[in-house]
Parts: structure tokens; sequence; C-alpha cells
């Protein structure tokens, strides 16, 4: 089989300083407060925003063949390229949120904010991807109408992906692939936890490739995940990059050692195993949850967790980064709790359940039923979303119906 390889890197031009930490937090004097339940509260600084002009991208637009060799797995070639792709934009993105301008934010109708990074992000995947596998189909986040809302957030989406409005107009527009789950279809967060990015805290790159209904692919790019550990402290080496393919185990590999110039397998696929954790015992087990209680009920997982005898508090970070903290075995579980009648996206959640399934975990609704990824952009899922180690998976289901009922009879 052939498949291509970037021959020229991309380039970012910042002469600017990296994030010194991960934050979950802005105090009014530009400080970055790290405050996850138990960790030490560590001020970082960080450093005021750059002009525009100092991010800019040069897409690699030579190609050069490379053979996967016959043993690779059935979606080697698919696994490496979206390693790549979310390993160049996590870069990208850092930079970004460094640079984070607010004036260039625009409020969609569901009124959550969209950035510079989703729109840039998006763009640079797909076109890569469209590139290496024309005959795909793309579901993903952002539309061309929100991006026409506001003309200085289209010139800094051209500026930062080095593409012209009408090429970045069609790549955009080829992302509402609407369903056929016989297809292949790759599926796109480019910046998931949008509020996470503008608060400088986490956020995450997702993109995974479903074929015949089912996920093949996941990867999970989250710029400010330590290598290890969910707290960052000073001195952290942050950018973690999880993948997984269907059958053949999860991985996570350090940001800075992803050579995102190629989609070679040999070349990019590396990493470490991610194993879940080996906690059986509920009450001693870590859970984590959504930042924002707007998206997630902590009423709800509060009353759980005194259910389960979890006496821990838990660990609240934005976006699907919270599944590599699964897969990694830093935590065990993760608990989803939308407000009635919010219906979930395919790519809040397809990326990653891949990669905490093959890590050995479990993803199911509330319900305990699977999640189905196949009916193009909307879920239709209840009770919520839960992940965990996979062994105490039926237990927190059994208490997240409890909790639910406890919650009705009130
Ligand atoms: N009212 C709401 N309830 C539940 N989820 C919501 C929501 N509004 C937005 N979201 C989703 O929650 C995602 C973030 O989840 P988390 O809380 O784990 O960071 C958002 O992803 P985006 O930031 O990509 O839009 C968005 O899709
Ligand atoms: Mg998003």
């Amino acid at each position: 089989m052939n498949i291509f390889a970037f021959q020229a890197p991309f380039s970012l031009l910042s002469g600017r300083p990296q994030l010194a930490s991960t934050v979950c937090g802005t105090s009014s004097s530009g400080s970055l407060i790290s405050s996850f339940p138990g960790s030490p509260v560590v001020p970082l600084r960080y450093n005021q925003r750059a002009s525009k002009d100092l991010i800019s991208f040069s897409s690699p637009k030579k190609f050069s063949r490379t053979t996967v060799s016959a043993s690779a797995s059935k979606y080697a070639a698919e696994r490496a390229a979206a390693v790549s792709a979310v390993g160049m934009t996590s870069t990208l993105s850092r930079k970004l949120q460094e640079n984070f301008d607010e004036a260039l934010v625009v409020i969609k109708d569901d009124a959550s904010p969209v950035t510079v990074a989703d729109f840039a992000v998006q763009a640079l995947i797909v076109s890569r991807l469209h590139e290496q596998f024309p005959e795909d189909n793309f579901i993903a986040e952002e539309f061309v109408l929100d991006l026409r809302k506001d003309m200085a957030l289209f010139r800094a989406v051209c500026d930062a992906t080095g593409m012209d409005e009408e090429a970045l107009v069609k790549i955009i527009d080829l992302c509402d692939f609407t369903g056929a789950d016989d297809s292949r279809t790759w599926i796109l967060d480019p910046n998931d936890g949008t509020r996470g990015f503008v608060k400088m805290r986490h956020y995450c790159i997702a993109l995974g490739l479903m074929e015949g209904g089912v996920m093949r692919v996941g990867v999970l790019g989250c710029p400010n995940l330590p290598v290890s550990g969910i707290v960052a402290d000073v001195g952290s080496q942050l950018g973690s990059i999880f993948h997984a393919e269907q059958g053949q185990g999860a991985y996570m590999i350090a940001e800075k050692d992803i050579d995102t110039s190629s989609v070679d397998p040999s070349v990019v696929l590396k990493g470490k195993r991610c194993n879940v954790s080996d906690v059986t015992d509920p009450s001693k087990a870590d859970f984590c949850e959504s930042f924002e209680a707007r998206h997630s009920s902590h009423s709800l997982s509060t009353k759980i967790a005194e259910i389960l005898n979890m006496n821990g508090a838990p660990y609240r970070l934005d976006s699907q980064a919270k599944y590599g903290c699964i897969a990694r075995g830093d935590v065990s579980i993760f608990l989803r709790f939308p407000r009635e009648g919010y219906v979930e996206k395919v790519y809040d959640s397809a990326p990653a359940v891949i990669v905490v399934e093959e890590a050995g975990g479990r993803v199911t609704d509330g319900r305990g039923q699977p999640l189905d990824f196949s009916k193009g952009r909307y879920m239709d899922n209840d009770d919520g979303i839960v992940a965990t180690n996979g062994v105490m998976h039926d237990t927190i289901i059994e208490a997240v119906q409890a909790a639910i009922k406890q919650k009705a009879a009130v």
C-alpha cells in the first residue's frame, strides 16, 4: 500500500516563550492559577499576547510516496496521518493560546465561543487528510457561517493557516457530512473545550476515523496535559498525544517527540502503551468531570460519589483530555451529565472512546448502553456518558441510576 509523506515540515514563526504550565484559572492580574482539587495552588505567569503577525503557518505542499510495510495494521496509515496532523496542530494551538486575542472570539448560536484556533485547526487537519484520503467524508464542529460573522477573525484564520479565503471556505465546507454508516468518515473536534482554551485551561484536538459505523482510529492532542499525571507543576513537560487503533491498543506520546513532517507509521507511531487503572474498589477510585458545571451536573456526580463512598474531590478539567487520563490510569472514572434536552455531538466523544477502550476501559451512556456514533452529527444516548477502567463499570452505572432516582424523588 502506498501512502504519502510530507517533505517539508511546517514552520511556526513565533519568538515567544512557551506557556509555563497547565492551568485551571486566570487571576485578574494575568497570573495563571493551578487549582485542581488537592493540588497546591501555584501561581504561574503567562506572557502578554504578541502581535498577531508573529504567528504564521507554512503548510507543507509537497508529498513523496512512502510504503507501509505489509505487516502493518489495517489502519496504520490513517492512524499515522492523524497523529501527525494532530501533533502539528497541537503546536499551533499552543501558540494561539499563548497569544490569545479575546477580540477575535465569535459567539455561536448555541452561545458557545469559537476562536481562531478552532477554525485554523479544522482547516489544516482536514486539508491534510483530504489530500491523503480524497474519498473520505468529514464531520467537524465548525461552519463557514460562523467564520463569516467576523471579518477580523476570518483574516486571522487565513494568517494562521497560510490559506486564502477561497481555500479556507472550501475546506471548512467539506466538513458537514450527514450520515450513511457504511462510509469512511473522519470525526473532528478541532478545539474541544473552547471555554477552557479561552480561559487558559485545558482543551483537546480530537480526531477519529469511523468506518462502517465503528470507530477504527482515535487521536487526542492535549497541549496542556502533562506527559505524566494530571496536575502540572512548575517545570512539567506539557503536551500529551494519545492514539489508538481498533485491536492494536492505545498509546501516549509526548507532543515534542512527534515528527509532524512525516505520515510514515514507522516514524510517527511511537509512544508508551496506555493501560487503565487496576482499582477495583470505587471508594479508592478518583473521578473526573467537566470543569464547567453548565456542561455536566456537579451535584449529580457528588451524589454518585456519596453512594460509592468516594471521598476524594473530583479532578475537573475541560475537554476529552479527561478520557486520556482514564486511558493512562491517572483516574478511574469519568462522569458527564449534561442538562436534560442537551443533544451530544459525535465529535465530543467518538475519538476518545476508542482510546479508552483500547486501553482496557469501558465507555457507555449512563444506562450502560454502548454509544452509537453512526447516525451523523448527533447522538441519541440516555443519562449522560460514563467512562471507567472497565472492572468497576457495572457498579458505577448502578450508582448513576440510583443517584438519578434519588434526585427525581426530591
Ligand atoms: N450546555 C451544554 N451542556 C453540555 N455540553 C455542552 C454544553 N454546551 C457545550 N457543550 C459541549 O461540551 C464540550 C466541552 O466539554 P467539557 O466540559 O468536557 O470541556 C463542548 O465542546 P466544544 O468546546 O468543542 O464546543 C461542547 O460541545
Ligand atoms: Mg470544539
